[in-house]
C-alpha cells in the first residue's frame, strides 16, 4: 500500500542482499521509519517488542530471521536453535509456527552451502504468497460489503467496525480485515470504518487509523467500549476483524476485546466476520480454550506513549502508582458468535464442516 505516494510492503530484503528492512511499527503513527534487521537476534527482538506485529507479518519476519541465522551458521544444530528461539517470541499467532515449519522444510534436506539461498527464496515466497492471499480475501470479503451497500440509499456509507490492526501493516500488503474495505473504497462504494482504539497498545488508534487515513478511507476512532452502544443504535452494519489463530472447529483468537465485540454483535444482529489466511488455521486444535494466550508486560497497561505539542514522543504513567495490573493480549471468540470466516478460498461457516468445505485436503 502507499505512504506519501510510494508503495511499501512491510518487510523486504535490503539492497545489500543480506539484511532485511521493516517498517518500525513502534514509531507509528508519529514517525514513519524503517529499521534494518541484520541478525537472528534483531529478528527475534523485532517480533517480541512489536516493531513488527500482526500474525502474518510475525510469520514473514520469522522466515527472514531463519535466513539471518543461516548467514552465521548453516548447521542442523544452529537451524534448530534459531527456529526454537524465534518460535518462543510470541505464543498466540500460529502463523509464526507455520512459517518456521515452511523454512525447515525448505532447507532441511539440502547441503549446508545451498541452505542460505534456499531460505531467502522461501522467505520471499512466503511474503509474495501472503500478498496474494490477502488480495483474494479482499475479493471475497468485498461481496459482503457490496451486498450491504446494495440495500442502502445512494451515497449512504456501509459502516464497518474493526478491532486492533488487521491491516496491511499487520501483513505484507493489503491486510486481512482491511482488504475488503480497501477494495470497496477503491471501487467507489462509500464505506466508513469505526476503529476501536484497542487498549493497551492502541493498535487501532495508532495503526489502523494511520493506514486507513493514508489510503483516504473515511474512519472514526472510538474507545473500545463504544462498539456495543453504536450497534444498539444501528450505526454498525458489519464487524470485520482479523485473527491470530483459528482452531479447526472455528473458534477465533484475536486481540483482547474481540470477544466482547462479538457478544455485542450477536445481541444486536450485526454480522460478525473474521478474515484470515490459511496460515492462521491451527488444524491441530479443536477447541479455542486451549490456545496459548500471551501475557504481555504490565507497563503496557500502566503507561502510555504519546506526542507532546512540541513533537517530542514520550511515555507517561496513567495509573494509580503502585497498583498491580494484568495484560492478557488475546481472547477467544467461540465459533457460535462468528457469522463467517473470510478466507482466500471463499467464505465459510465457522465450523469444522465449514472449514473442511474449503480445505478438503486437511480433512
Ligand atoms: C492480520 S493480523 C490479525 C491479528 O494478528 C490482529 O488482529 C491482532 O490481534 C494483532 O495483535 P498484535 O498483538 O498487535 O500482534
Amino acid at each position: 500500500m502507499k505512504i506519501n505516494g510510494r508503495h511499501y510492503r512491510t518487510i523486504w530484503r535490503a539492497e545489500d542482499g543480506e539484511s532485511v528492512e521493516i517498517i518500525d511499527q513502534t514509531r507509528l503513527p508519529h514517525e514513519f521509519e524503517t529499521a534494518t534487521l541484520r541478525t537472528l537476534e534483531d529478528a527475534g527482538r523485532a517480533i517480541l517488542t512489536m516493531q513488527v506485529r500482526g500474525a502474518p507479518l510475525i510469520g514473514a519476519t520469522a522466515a527472514y530471521g531463519v535466513c539471518l541465522a543461516l548467514q552465521e551458521d548453516a548447521s542442523d544444530e544452529a537451524v534448530d536453535a534459531a527456529i526454537a528461539y524465534l518460535a518462543k517470541q510470541r505464543p498466540t499467532a500460529v502463523n509464526l509456527r507455520w512459517a518456521l515449519d515452511q523454512m525447515r522444510k525448505a532447507i532441511q534436506n539440502l547441503p549446508r552451502e545451498e541452505r542460505l539461498a534456499a531460505a531467502y527464496k522461501r522467505a520471499a515466497e512466503i511474503c509474495d504468497e501472503d500478498v496474494e492471499t490477502c488480495r483474494l480475501i479482499g475479493t471475497h470479503g468485498l461481496k459482503i460489503i457490496e451486498e450491504i451497500a446494495s440495500r442502502k440509499a445512494p451515497g449512504e456509507p456501509v459502516n464497518i467496525l474493526t478491532h486492533c490492526n488487521a491491516g496491511w501493516i499487520a501483513c505484507v500488503d493489503w491486510g486481512t480485515a482491511t482488504a475488503p474495505i480497501y477494495m470497496a473504497h477503491d471501487k467507489g462504494i462509500p464505506v466508513h470504518v469505526w476503529v476501536d482504539e484497542t487498549r493497551p497498545r492502541n493498535q487501532g488508534a495508532a495503526l489502523t487509523a494511520f493506514e486507513l487515513g493514508a489510503h483516504g478511507v473515511p474512519h472514526t476512532i472510538i474507545v473500545d467500549n463504544a462498539g456495543g452502544h453504536l450497534m444498539q443504535h444501528g450505526k454498525v452494519d458489519v464487524c470485520i476483524v482479523g485473527t491470530d489463530r483459528v482452531t479447526a472447529n472455528g473458534d477465533v483468537a484475536n486481540k483482547i476485546g474481540t470477544y466482547l465485540k462479538a457478544l455485542a454483535a450477536k445481541d444486536n444482529n450485526v454480522p460478525f466476520y473474521v478474515a484470515l489466511p490459511h496460515t492462521t488455521i491451527d488444524w491441530t486444535l479443536n477447541d479455542g480454550r486451549i490456545i496459548p494466550i500471551e501475557e504481555r508486560p504490565v507497563d503496557e497497561v500502566l503507561k502510555m506513549p504519546g506526542r507532546l505539542a512540541d513533537g517530542t514522543v514520550v511515555t507517561v504513567e496513567i495509573a494509580a502508582p503502585g497498583s498491580p495490573a494484568g495484560n492478557p493480549a488475546f481472547d477467544v471468540t467461540p465459533a457460535r458468535l462468528v457469522t463467517g470466516l473470510i478466507t482466500e478460498r471463499g467464505i465459510c461457516e465457522a465450523t469444522s464442516d465449514g472449514l473442511a468445505s474449503l480445505y478438503s485436503e486437511k480433512k
